[in-house]
C-alpha cells in the first residue's frame, strides 16, 4: 500500500452540488492488471549504474524493415489519429451517461452509483472493444450478454493469477493450479477476439469478393492494409486491449475522486466545458482544444495518480518510477496538492515537460495515448451537464468507491455527472 487518503465529504453549497465519494477513505493499492502484454517479473535492477550508450538501439536496418515489411509504423500511426474514433467514442459514452442515469434512477438516494470502478471498466470495456473490433459488446446493457461475461471474468481470471505465475518457479506449474487458471484466462480472451476478429476478416473477404470498399476503422485497417500476419493481428489486439480498459477507467475514476473533494476546480472545469458547448450539444474533439483546464484536470490527475506507476522493459535496468519522479518536490511545488491550473500555459511558470510522463515518453511510450486521452476528455466534457515485453502494475483504489452524482441546479438536465 503506497499510502492514504483521507476523503472530504462536498455538500451542496450555493445552488451547486458536487460529487460525493461515499467512502470514508481511499487507501492506494499497486494491483497487478491491465498489462498490456503478458505479465512478467519485474526484472530487478541489478544496481549497476548504466550509460545512455547502454540502451537498446533500433537500428536503420531494423527500422526500415519495421516500416516497410511489418506495417508496423502505420499500425501506430493509425492508432494514433485518434480523431477518427471520435464518434465511437461519443457514442459509447452517450451509452454510459444512460447507463450512469439508470443506475442513480433504480438507488435509494436517487443519485448513488455503487462500484463505480466497475461501471468505469465496463465503459473502457465496451470503448476499446468498439474501437478495435468495430462491434458493441454489451458492456454497457443491463444485463451483459453471457459471452462478454466470461470475456471480462477471464480477463480478470488472467490477471489474478498472473501474480501468483510471476513469483513462482516453473517447475510448480505442474503441481499448483496457478498456471493452469492463468492459461485458461488467456484462452478465455483469446477466443472471444478471435472470434469477432475473425467475424470481421468474413466481412471484409465478402465485401472484397463483391469489389465493394472494405470500410471500417482500426480492426478492417490491420486486416486488410497491413502486412501482419493473422496471428500478429490477435496478438496486436489482445494486446491493445488489455493495455486499454483499467488504464483510463483507473485514470476516469481518480479524476472523478479528486474533483469530488475540490469544488472549486469542478466548478471552473463546468465553466470552462459550459462556455464552448451549448445547449445539448455533444462535445467533440476539436472543442477539447479549446479546454486547457479540462486536459490539465487529466494531466494532473495522471501526475498525482499515474496508473502506470512503474514500468520497466524486460532484460535492460531501466525503470521508470512515475509515482516517484511526479512527486518531486522540486519540480512540482506543493506535490500532494491538487492543482491543475499549474499545467495552464497562461504565462505562469509551467512544471519541467519531463516531471511527469505517465504515458512514458519515446519509441517505448503508449501507444494509445491518444486514444486514452480522447476517451479520458470527451468523457470529463460531459461533466458540464451537471454537477473521469513490459510488466507494469496500476494505481487503483484498495475497495469499492461510490459516487452521489448529484444535481447542479444551474442545468436542466440534471441527475448524474454525466448526462444525455
Ligand atoms: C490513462 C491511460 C494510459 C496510460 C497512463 C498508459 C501508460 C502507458 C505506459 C507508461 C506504457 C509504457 C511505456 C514505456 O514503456 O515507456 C504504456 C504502454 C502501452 N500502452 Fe498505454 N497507457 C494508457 C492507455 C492505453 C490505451 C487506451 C491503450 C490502447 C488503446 C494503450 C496501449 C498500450 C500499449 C499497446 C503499450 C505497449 C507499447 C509497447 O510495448 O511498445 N495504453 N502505456
Amino acid at each position: 500500500m503506497a499510502g492514504r487518503l483521507a476523503l472530504c465529504l462536498v455538500e451542496a453549497t450555493a445552488g451547486r452540488l458536487y460529487l460525493r465519494p461515499t467512502a470514508a477513505g481511499l487507501c492506494l493499492r499497486r494491483a497487478a492488471g491491465g498489462t498490456a502484454t503478458t505479465p512478467v517479473p519485474l526484472q530487478a535492477s541489478s544496481g549497476n549504474l548504466r550509460t545512455q550508450a547502454d540502451l537498446p538501439e533500433v537500428t536503420l536496418p531494423t527500422f526500415l524493415y519495421r516500416m516497410i515489411f511489418k506495417g508496423y509504423y502505420n499500425r501506430l500511426h493509425e492508432l494514433q489519429d485518434s480523431l477518427k474514433y471520435e464518434n465511437v467514442v461519443n457514442d459509447v459514452i452517450t451509452d454510459f451517461v444512460k447507463r450512469i442515469r439508470y443506475l442513480c434512477k433504480i438507488s435509494p438516494t436517487g443519485d448513488l452509483v455503487p462500484n463505480v470502478t466497475n461501471e468505469l471498466y465496463r465503459f473502457s470495456l465496451e470503448g476499446i472493444s468498439r474501437i478495435l473490433f468495430e462491434t458493441q459488446i454489451g458492456c454497457l446493457e443491463n444485463e451483459i450478454p453471457a459471452e462478454t461475461q466470461n470475456f471480462i471474468n477471464s480477463i480478470s481470471q488472467m490477471q489474478r493469477e498472473s501474480i501468483p505465475v510471476s513469483v513462482l518457479p516453473k517447475w510448480t506449474r505442474n503441481y499448483l493450479p496457478f498456471w493452469k487458471h492463468y492459461v485458461a484466462g488467456w484462452d478465455g480472451i483469446f477466443s472471444f477476439a478471435c472470434k469477432l476478429i475473425d467475424r470481421k476478416m468474413e466481412d471484409i473477404q465478402k465485401r472484397l469478393d463483391t469489389n465493394q470498399e472494405a470500410a471500417g476503422e482500426y480492426l478492417t485497417y490491420l486486416l486488410s492494409n497491413t502486412k501482419m500476419s493473422k496471428k500478429d493481428v490477435y496478438g496486436s489486439v489482445a494486446e491493445l486491449l488489455l493495455a486499454g480498459v483499467e488504464t483510463t477507467s483507473n485514470t476516469l475514476l481518480w479524476a472523478l475522486y479528486l474533483l469530488s473533494r475540490d469544488p472549486k476546480a469542478q466548478d471552473i472545469l463546468y465553466q470552462e466545458v459550459a462556455d464552448i458547448v451549448k445547449g445539448d450539444q455533444i462535445p467533440a474533439a476539436q472543442d477539447i482544444n479549446n479546454m486547457p483546464y479540462l486536459k490539465a484536470v487529466i494531466k494532473e490527475t495522471l501526475r498525482m495518480y499515474p496508473v502506470v506507476p512503474v514500468n520497466a522493459t524486460p532484460f535492460t535496468t531501466f525503470v521508470i518510477y512515475h509515482y516517484a519522479i511526479s512527486q518531486d518536490e522540486t519540480v512540482f511545488l506543493h506535490p500532494q496538492m491538487f492543482k491543475p491550473e499549474r499545467w495552464l500555459r497562461d504565462g505562469r511558470e509551467r512544471p519541467h515537460p519531463f516531471g511527469s510522463l505517465p504515458f512514458g515518453f519515446g519509441v517505448r511510450g503508449c501507444v494509445g495515448r491518444r486514444i486514452a486521452e480522447l476517451e479520458m476528455h470527451l468523457a470529463l466534457a460531459r461533466h458540464r451537464r451537471t454537477s473521469n515485453q513490459i510488466n507494469r502494475n496500476m494505481l487503483v483504489p484498495d475497495r469499492q468507491v461510490n459516487f452521489h452524482f448529484l444535481e447542479r441546479k444551474r442545468c436542466i438536465h440534471l441527475n448524474g455527472f454525466f448526462t444525455v
